[in-house]
């Protein structure tokens, strides 16, 4: 039977996210996080896939702005609340919906496409590369200890009850955006998104803890972070599991994380999402009784290549000529001459110039905000160099100074 596509209105919704919830185990979201999804819903960027009455599909696209090497913000959808009914699957649902969904953000006129994945197998078809990574870290606290600087000592941290510390959190959290490429610029209601904190999704743990850093009187940190209760034999192993650490003082990082590997009757201390270049690596004494695994986070579309590549900064001069592929988006195909720097800003136009580099979109998506390096791609046979030494050009002028990171899901 034949199914039909089209935007969401506001009169579905509820239904809609049920089917969205469906396609995740069914299990209802707590009322608060479904009622802030509701608000957050870009209702005319919200695509539904209907069968007779019955909704089988759902997508959405935010209306980000993306943090990009060299500190601009560019305008991305943010791809989410997708799925597909299992009575509906593998039958081109999903390719139907990211068809549409790239054409409409083509015609907003955003240059990037970006989504977290639940399976990273699923949008490398659509032009997605891994564009962030994150790291999770499994901390052994009575074995390590954190090697704060002196400076630590003269930071001030005290518990303060979560939704009254918010405004100061946040302010702090909003001086950090944009120091990272990935980050994304905050739009009104998500700030509420760090403080939801559902009882049936704690596991057991308590509710949510904040403490917060000062130093000279000002608000320079906080941390905020569950404690799980546990014990073997009459010892007591509890586990502190970390939301988010985030501090614009070092000495201030460091403190927050000496105190939370540092609470009494705790074992554990658990994050799972962190940048792959995080300090806290730096500050641990025995970086070996901490268990880092790294996981993709944020996959990168360039929906417009040229655009996209004149955004952002090129940490060395570069000036190559890429032989792109884009089935899905065949806008982006052929040749582009990319020439730009540090300062002076990128030029990135169309060119009948004989290629230097030839690759996919994907992996323009994976290099773009400079997690991949094009030589490691190359080393996967998945860049090809046409024109001795362009690549090792490319590859540096690609990189960031710092790891790019996506903060938090949505
Ligand atoms: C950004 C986000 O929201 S991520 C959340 C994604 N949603 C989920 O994981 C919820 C549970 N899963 C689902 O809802 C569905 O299985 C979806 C959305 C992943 C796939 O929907 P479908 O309609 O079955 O996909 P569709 O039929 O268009 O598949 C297109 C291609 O992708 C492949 N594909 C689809 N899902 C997957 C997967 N999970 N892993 C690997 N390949 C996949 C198909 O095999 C097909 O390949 P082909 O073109 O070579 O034949």
């Amino acid at each position: 039977m034949a199914t039909d596509l089209r935007t969401l209105r506001d009169s579905e919704w509820d239904n809609w996210y049920g089917k969205l919830e469906r396609a995740f185990g069914g299990v209802a979201e707590a009322p608060e996080e479904r009622g802030l999804y509701r608000e957050l819903t870009a209702l005319d960027r919200s695509l539904g896939v209907w069968d007779g009455a019955e909704c089988v599909g759902t997508a959405g696209a935010f209306p980000f702005r993306v943090s990009v090497p060299g500190g601009a913000f560019v305008a991305a959808a943010g791809v989410t609340m997708v799925s597909v009914a299992a009575t509906h699957r593998r039958r081109g649902i999903l390719t139907g919906m990211m068809r549409r969904q790239l054409d409409d953000v083509r015609g907003w006129g955003e240059p990037l496409a970006v989504l977290t994945a639940s399976e990273p197998a699923i949008y490398g078809r659509f032009g997605y590369g891994i564009g962030t990574r994150k790291a999770t870290v499994r901390i052994e606290s009575q074995r390590v200890r954190v090697e704060a600087p002196a400076e630590a000592d003269r930071v001030r941290l005290r518990y303060v009850e979560v939704a009254e510390a918010a405004e100061r959190c946040e302010s702090v959290y909003l001086r950090t955006v944009g120091t990272r490429p990935g980050m994304l610029a905050r739009l009104p209601g998500w700030e509420r998104l760090p403080l939801l904190d559902p009882e049936r999704d704690r596991g057991g743990a308590s509710p949510l803890q904040c403490v917060v850093a000062e130093l000279g009187g000002e608000t320079v940190g906080f941390a905020r972070f569950h404690v799980k209760p546990e014990s073997a034999h009459g010892v007591d192993c509890s586990t502190v599991l970390v939301r988010e650490v985030t501090a614009v003082e070092p000495a201030a990082y460091a403190a927050l994380w000496r105190f939370l590997c540092g609470i009494d009757l705790t074992e554990i201390v658990e994050c799972g999402n962190l940048p792959v270049d995080d300090p806290l690596f730096s500050l641990v004494s025995d970086i070996r009784r901490c268990d880092v695994r790294v996981r993709d986070s944020m996959h990168v579309r360039l929906v417009d290549v040229g655009q996209a590549l004149e955004a952002r900064t090129y940490l060395t001069p570069v000036d190559v000529v890429f032989e792109v592929a884009d089935a899905f988006c065949p806008w982006n195909e052929g040749r582009w001459r990319l020439a730009g720097d540090a300062k002076g800003g990128a030029s990135c136009k169309r060119t009948e110039e004989p290629a230097d580099l030839a690759l996919s979109v994907r992996e323009l998506g994976a290099a773009y905000l400079g997690d991949a390096s094009l030589l490691e791609l190359a080393g996967a046979g998945r860049v090809r160099e046409l024109r001795p030494g362009a690549l090792a050009e490319a590859s540096v002028a690609f990189g960031s100074a710092v790891a790019p990171w996506l903060p938090h899901g949505f």
